[in-house]
């Protein structure tokens, strides 16, 4: 039997239920609409805190649960790339990631009892270089259309991932170490209740 949700996701991504489903969360799913386009000269850490809170916020309106909302974007030499839009896109993203590093930052924010709380985090990802056919065979998995960057760090895309420096789960999606914490001072149990909730320091 699948335990009662005890968290509201406003999210439409499949990667952030399946997170938040190995760490023992079971969640209600509501999607949520806004407004993605930064703001001129918004920080990328600004911006993720920001879309995650108004994720949050948006999802609290939908559920009596406390609220999960949560955003990733991918950085290289400053610049927030967002999905590709076609393929041309994404073969101009993947190629001006290949072969370098660039971060990808994702923030968190939960509302509940305890108020509207956030977290952010940076990942450095190093990548090899990739050819012409690598990007084309790529684009035809269908992978890299919504994903953040254009690529799934979890999926096909792992062979161009050399290392990270930081949370693979931020990468994906979510940082579930920060996220406990998060829902720990919410009161929201993870591992169905069998992980004891410690007290805010
Ligand atoms: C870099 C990278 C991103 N991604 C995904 C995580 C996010 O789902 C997506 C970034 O887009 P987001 O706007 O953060 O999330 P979303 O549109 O999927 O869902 P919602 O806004 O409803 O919460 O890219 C991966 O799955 N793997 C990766 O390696």
């Amino acid at each position: 039997m699948t335990p009662a949700p005890v968290l509201c996701l406003a999210s439409a991504s499949p990667r952030r239920r399946d997170l938040l489903a190995s760490i023992g969360v079971t969640v209600e799913v509501h999607p949520v609409d806004i407004d993605e386009t930064p703001r001129s000269g918004e920080a990328a850490d600004d911006y993720v805190v920001r879309l995650a809170r108004e994720k949050a916020l948006a999802g609290a309106r939908l559920s009596v649960l406390p609220a999960l909302g949560s955003d990733t974007a991918v950085v290289c030499d400053g610049e927030i790339l967002g999905k590709p839009v076609d393929r041309e896109h994404a073969g101009a993203m993947l190629r001006s990631l290949a072969g370098r590093e660039h971060q990808v930052v994702t923030g968190v924010a939960v509302t509940g009892p305890a108020g509207l709380q956030t977290g952010c985090v940076t990942t450095r990802v190093f990548m090899r270089q990739i050819t012409d056919a690598e990007l084309a065979a790529y684009w035809a998995t269908g992978e890299p259309s919504d994903k953040a960057g254009g690529y799934a760090i979890q999926g096909l895309a792992a062979v161009f991932v050399e290392h990270i420096e930081g949370s693979h789960s931020a990468v994906v999606g979510l940082p579930l170490y920060e996220t406990a914490d998060l829902l720990a001072r919410q009161g929201v149990p993870v591992w169905n209740g069998a992980l004891p909730i410690e007290p805010m320091s």
